[in-house]
């Protein structure tokens, strides 16, 4: 093959799973602590997919890491989202809280349950921006 024809191979890129939580009409929306440039960004709760694991399992793992709570992980909710310059991709489900479970901010700065009306009170990251724009008629 000429060394013009030779396309380098993209990896495939890293999945970032979040949940939408919705309870009576709000929404929980989680501050970040870290690192320093996303710090005071709001977001959902979530993490990387790791090896070996669904996106459903490794949701269900952030939720308990993060939240201390155990859920059940049902539909998809907006687009895939690129992140990093298409390194990873933003991929968020609603998800549902099981056996009265509370979230606790374990690793947030903090967290509030927002109304459709308070969805554009906290500064999201950029990413999440096509993902809030669906929420209101699942707040409604
Ligand atoms: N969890 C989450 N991450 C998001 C959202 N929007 C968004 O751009 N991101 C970005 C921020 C981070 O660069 C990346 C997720 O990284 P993370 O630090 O939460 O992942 P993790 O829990 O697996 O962390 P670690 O093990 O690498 O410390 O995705 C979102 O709504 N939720």
């Amino acid at each position: 093959m000429r060394p013009e024809q030779y396309v380098k191979p993209s990896p495939s890129p890293r999945v970032i799973v979040a949940a939408v939580i919705i309870t009576t009409g709000r929404v929980l929306a989680c501050e970040r602590s870290a690192p320093p440039e996303a710090a005071g960004r709001w977001e959902f709760p979530g993490g990387k997919v790791e090896p070996g694991e669904t996106e459903q399992q490794a949701l269900a793992r952030e939720c308990a890491e993060e939240l201390g709570v155990r859920v059940d992980v049902g539909d998809r909710v907006g687009p895939d989202v690129p992140l990093a310059h298409g390194r990873a991709v933003l991929r968020v489900y609603a998800v549902t809280l099981l056996g009265g479970d509370v979230p606790k901010a374990l690793e947030h700065r903090s967290m509030r349950w927002l109304t459709v009306d308070q969805l554009n009170s906290v500064p999201w990251l950029p990413a999440d921006e096509p993902i809030v724009a669906e929420l209101p008629p699942l707040l409604r």
